[in-house]
């Protein structure tokens, strides 16, 4: 029988990206685990160099809401931080959605005055949710809310506890229905394997910047192109690096290939901590053109890993 027949409306599906900001320990980890209701957040990242990371898929009624981390968004303390900021931001401008965690006992102290401020410049629709609201006396939440709706005007403040759950349908209700109309972005049975195959990405390109970060563009991407499980239970992994310029590709490569060698070394030594199994990673190092002021690019990144 069909919807129609069985006299149930067929909504539009809806689907996009809500940037997670917040300073650390606000609790965005605990949130996504909550809302996509598995365990796919996986790790909270060492290393501060990713542009925009997928943190985990909810689905909710229609909707598929694309969690994206948008780690970095903290006060530039060096020359190479400030380089982080500023693509931390750029990640949040292409979200649909920006929500602001904020750790409701700490307030508005330290990095989280510093995202507001940043939040400022972001046309992007913003909603505050104040989190750790189990520990907080409701007169000072409100407070809290008034202060920084002051100094941004949020579309929606939202009270809630991640750990406990209280005000998290409410947050859900609301995403699915304040996400554009359009197409998933992801088949439902591809989601689970995508938070791994981008988190191994991830660590390579975090190996690529311990090693040469003064050397390569912050537009330097890797992605997961292969994923194998072979039967004596090890897995082949292919990744890609994207570089723009041959110039670039050497400096990656290193004398007799001996760069890329310890940065994939290094990459699979985690990895297989990780995956507690034994990988084997293939690295090759292309070189795409104009690869960082594509606007689509951050769309691309999450699609790729389906392909
Ligand atoms: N009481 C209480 N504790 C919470 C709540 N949400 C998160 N926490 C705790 O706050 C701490 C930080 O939570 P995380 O989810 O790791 O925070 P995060 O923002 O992902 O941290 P980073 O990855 O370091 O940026 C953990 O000890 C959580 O258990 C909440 O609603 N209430």
């Amino acid at each position: 029988m069909t919807d129609a027949e069985n006299g149930a409306e067929t909504a539009a599906t809806r689907s996009g990206f809500v940037a997670l900001i917040g300073p650390t320990n606000a609790g965005k980890s605990t949130l996504v685990n909550r809302l996509v209701g598995a365990k796919v957040s996986i790790v909270s990242h060492k290393v501060q160099t990713t542009r925009a990371t997928l943190r985990g898929i909810a689905i909710h009624d229609n909707a598929q809401i694309v969690f994206m981390d948008t780690p970095g968004i903290f006060k530039p303390r060096r020359r190479l931080d400030r380089a982080m900021v500023l693509a931390a931001w750029s990640g949040a401008r292409d979200a649909d959605l920006i929500m602001l965690l904020v750790d409701a006992e700490r307030g508005l102290k330290g990095d989280a005055e510093a995202i507001l401020e940043g939040l400022k410049e972001v046309r992007q629709p913003k909603i505050l949710v104040l989190n750790k609201i189990d520990r907080v006396r409701h007169e000072d939440l409100l407070k809290l809310a008034a202060a920084a709706n002051e100094a941004i005007g949020f579309e929606q403040t939202f009270m809630i506890s991640a750990t406990n759950g209280s005000g998290c349908d409410d947050l859900m209700d609301y995403l699915a229905k304040a996400l554009p109309e359009g197409p998933w972005y992801y088949p439902e049975d591809q989601i689970s394997d995508l938070p791994m195959r981008q988190l191994a990405a991830e660590i390579t390109r975090e190996k690529l910047f311990l090693r040469l970060h003064q050397e390569l563009p912050y537009s330097a991407h890797v992605e997961t192109e292969k994923w194998e499980e072979r039967k004596d239970g090890s897995v082949r992994i292919e990744q890609v690096v994207y570089l723009e310029r041959d110039s670039q590709k050497k400096i990656a490569l290193g004398k007799g290939g001996e760069a890329i060698k310890s940065i994939s070394m290094a990459a699979r030594k985690e990895l297989s901590e990780i995956l507690e199994q034994k990988v084997h990673l293939f690295l090759f190092v292309k070189v795409r053109e104009n690869w960082g002021d594509d606007p689509e690019r951050y769309r691309e990144m999450g699609l790729d890993y389906s392909q």
